[in-house]
C-alpha cells in the first residue's frame, strides 16, 4: 500500500542522510538550483535540497492557490531543472503527501497541543513533508527531521523550528502501523472507517466505493489500497498512425491488457510527454479505461445510417483524439462540444487533421442540428474514479459537489438523448463509481425518455470482472484502470 521509494531513490537519500548527519544546511530557498548569498563572508555554499523544496512548494501552492499538484510540479521541475533522481523524489514526496494528507494529518493532530487548525498553515505543509518521509517513506529519520525543520524556517521563521522539530520527533516514534493501531476505528465496528484511514480515504469516498461495490470487506480494501498506489501511466497509439505494439516497442512499455491501443509504461518511466511519440502526436497519454470506453461508443452496432458523430463534453479532447481517428477510418464526421473556451483549444489541438469540428457550446443546448447517429457524454463528475492521477483531489471533494454533478449530467443526458436520431446510440461516461453519478443519472434520465438500455458488457471484449451489467463500472484493483463507468442507451424508433 504504501509508496516506498525507488532503489535508485534511496542512495539519493542517504547521501542526503549523511549531509544532515554532518549538520550541513540547506539554502534558506534555492533559487532555480543556485545556492542563497550570504552576507557574513565567504562560506562554502550550503547543499541544496532541490527536490524537498519543490515538493513543499507545490503542497503551498495546492493549500493557497487551490492548483493542482500533477499541473505544477512538472512546470516547477521544468523551469528549475530538477531532473533523474531530484525529480522523482521530489515527485514520490509531492504526491505521496498530498494523497495522504488525511492519514498524516490524524497523526500530527495526535502530536499536537492544539488543534490542527490552529498551525500556521506554512508550517503544516512543513509538517505534513516531514510527517510522510517518516511514515510512508526509508528516508532515515535524522534526514527527514533536519530538512523539513531547514525548509520551514526559511519560509516561517526560525521561531518554528523547536515547534517543527519536536512535532517530527513525536511522529517518529511509531511507525505507520503502529500508529494505524492507535488511531483507526475497530474494523469490527467500523471497517469503512478503519479501510478510510489506512487507505487515506476521506469517510465519504470510502462509503461510496463500498457502496458501488456491495462490499464493505475485502474487496473494498483492496479498491482503497489500489486506490492509494502510485498509478501507471498509459498511453494510447493514435488509430491508423502507429500500432500499441509499435509505440509498446520505442516507449519500452508493454501493450495493454484491453484496450487495441493502450501501452502501459513501467512505473518511475520518466515525463511520458518527453517520449518521442507523443512529441510527435502519434500517441497521447490517456488511461486505458478511458480509451475503452471511447472505442465502445464506436463499438455499438447501429443499423443504417452512421456518419455523425458527437462528443457534447469534449474537453480536454483524450476521448475526441480517439473518437476522430476511427472516424476518420470509417468516412463519419465527429462534433465535439465544449463549454470552457480554453478547454475547446485543446480538444482543438488534439483533434488536428482529424475529421472532427469544435464549438464552444454549453451542450444541454449546443444549436446544433439533431440527428446523430452517435453520441458521447463523457459527462463532468466528481473525479472520485480517478483519484489517484489528482492526489490532492480527495481532499478538496465534497459530498455537497455530487449533488450539483448529478443535475448537471441528468441534463446532459437528456439533452444528448434529444439530439440523436431515433435508433441512435447514447454513451454516457463518467470517472466516477459513485452510484448517484452513474446508476442514479442513468436510470432516471432513460426511464424518463423510454430508451432502451443495452448491456454495455458486449462492448468490452475480452475485459473480466464486469459483474451483472447492463452497466460497466472499471476498477482500478480489478483493471488497473481508473474507475470510469459506462452505460449504452439506444433512443427508441418511436420516440
Ligand atoms: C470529464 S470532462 C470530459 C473529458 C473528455 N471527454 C476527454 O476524454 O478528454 C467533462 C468536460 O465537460 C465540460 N463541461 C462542463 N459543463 C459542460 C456543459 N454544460 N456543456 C459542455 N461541456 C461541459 C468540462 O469543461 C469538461 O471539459
Amino acid at each position: 500500500m504504501n509508496s516506498q521509494p525507488h532503489r535508485g531513490e534511496r542512495g539519493d537519500r542517504g547521501d542526503r542522510a549523511d549531509r544532515a548527519d554532518r549538520g550541513e544546511r540547506r539554502p534558506s530557498r534555492p533559487q532555480r538550483g543556485r545556492p542563497a548569498p550570504r552576507k557574513d563572508g565567504p562560506r562554502r555554499p550550503p547543499p541544496e535540497d532541490p527536490a524537498r523544496r519543490a515538493a513543499l512548494d507545490v503542497l503551498r501552492a495546492v493549500r493557497e492557490r487551490d492548483a493542482y499538484a500533477n499541473l505544477v510540479l512538472p512546470d516547477l521541475l521544468r523551469e528549475r531543472r530538477i531532473k533523474g533522481r531530484d525529480a522523482a523524489l521530489a515527485t514520490e514526496l509531492t504526491y505521496g503527501a498530498s494523497r495522504a494528507q488525511g492519514l498524516l494529518d490524524a497523526v500530527i493532530t495526535a502530536c499536537l497541543d492544539r488543534p490542527l487548525s490552529r498551525v500556521d498553515g506554512v508550517v503544516l505543509d512543513g509538517l505534513r513533508l516531514g510527517a510522510y518521509q517518516l511514515l510512508r517513506t526509508r528516508i532515515p529519520e535524522h534526514a527527514a527531521v533536519t530538512s523539513t525543520v531547514d525548509l520551514v524556517r526559511a519560509d516561517a521563521g526560525s521561531h518554528t523550528a523547536g515547534f517543527v522539530n519536536a512535532v517530527l520527533r513525536a511522529v517518529s516514534a511509531k511507525d505507520e502501523a503502529a500508529w494505524l493501531d492507535e488511531l483507526a476505528p475497530s474494523p469490527d465496528e467500523d471497517p469503512i472507517g478503519n479501510f478510510a484511514l489506512r487507505t487515506a480515504h476521506p469517510r465519504w469516498v470510502a462509503r461510496s466505493f463500498a457502496e458501488a461495490l456491495g462490499d464493505k470487506g475485502p474487496e473494498l480494501e483492496a479498491a482503497l489500497a489500489a486506490d492509494d498506489a502510485r498509478p501507471e501511466v498509459h498511453l494510447v497509439a493514435r488509430p491508423g498512425e502507429i500500432s500499441a505494439d509499435e509505440l509498446a516497442a520505442i516507449t519500452g512499455g508493454d501493450p495493454a491488457p484491453y484496450s487495441p491501443y493502450g501501452v502501459r509504461l513501467p512505473a518511475g518511466s520518466g515525463d511520458p510527454a518527453d517520449a518521442e511519440p507523443v512529441r510527435e502526436k502519434l500517441a497521447a497519454v490517456q488511461d486505458e479505461g478511458s480509451q475503452l470506453c471511447a472505442v465502445a461508443v464506436t463499438r455499438v452496432p447501429v443499423d443504417g445510417r452512421d456518419e455523425r458523430w458527437l462528443d457534447l463534453c469534449a474537453g480536454p479532447g483524450g476521448k475526441a483524439l480517439m473518437l476522430g481517428a476511427l472516424a476518420a477510418l470509417s468516412g463519419a464526421t465527429v462534433d465535439a462540444v465544449e463549454k470552457a473556451p480554453h478547454r475547446a483549444n485543446l480538444v482543438r489541438k488534439s483533434t488536428e487533421g482529424l475529421p472532427v469540428t469544435v464549438h464552444v457550446a454549453d451542450g444541454r443546448e449546443p444549436e446544433l442540428e439533431e440527428g446523430y447517429d452517435r453520441v458521447l457524454v463523457d459527462a463532468p463528475c466528481s473525479g472520485l474514479g480517478s483519484l489517484r492521477r489528482r492526489p490532492e483531489s480527495r481532499w478538496r471533494r465534497q459530498p455537497s459537489d455530487v449533488a450539483d454533478l448529478t443535475k448537471l449530467q441528468a441534463e446532459l443526458l437528456a439533452s444528448a438523448l434529444k439530439l440523436v436520431r431515433p435508433g441512435g446510440i447514447v454513451t454516457y461516461v463518467v470517472c466516477s463509481p459513485h452510484l448517484a453519478e452513474t446508476e442514479g443519472v442513468v436510470g432516471e434520465i432513460a426511464r424518463r425518455a423510454k430508451a432502451e438500455t443495452l448491456d454495455a458488457r458486449e462492448f468490452f471484449p475480452g475485459v473480466p470482472q464486469l459483474g451483472d451489467g447492463p452497466y460497466v463500472q472499471l476498477w482500478p484493483h480489478r483493471h488497473g484502470t481508473d474507475a470510469m463507468f459506462c452505460a449504452v442507451l439506444r433512443r427508441p424508433e418511436t420516440a
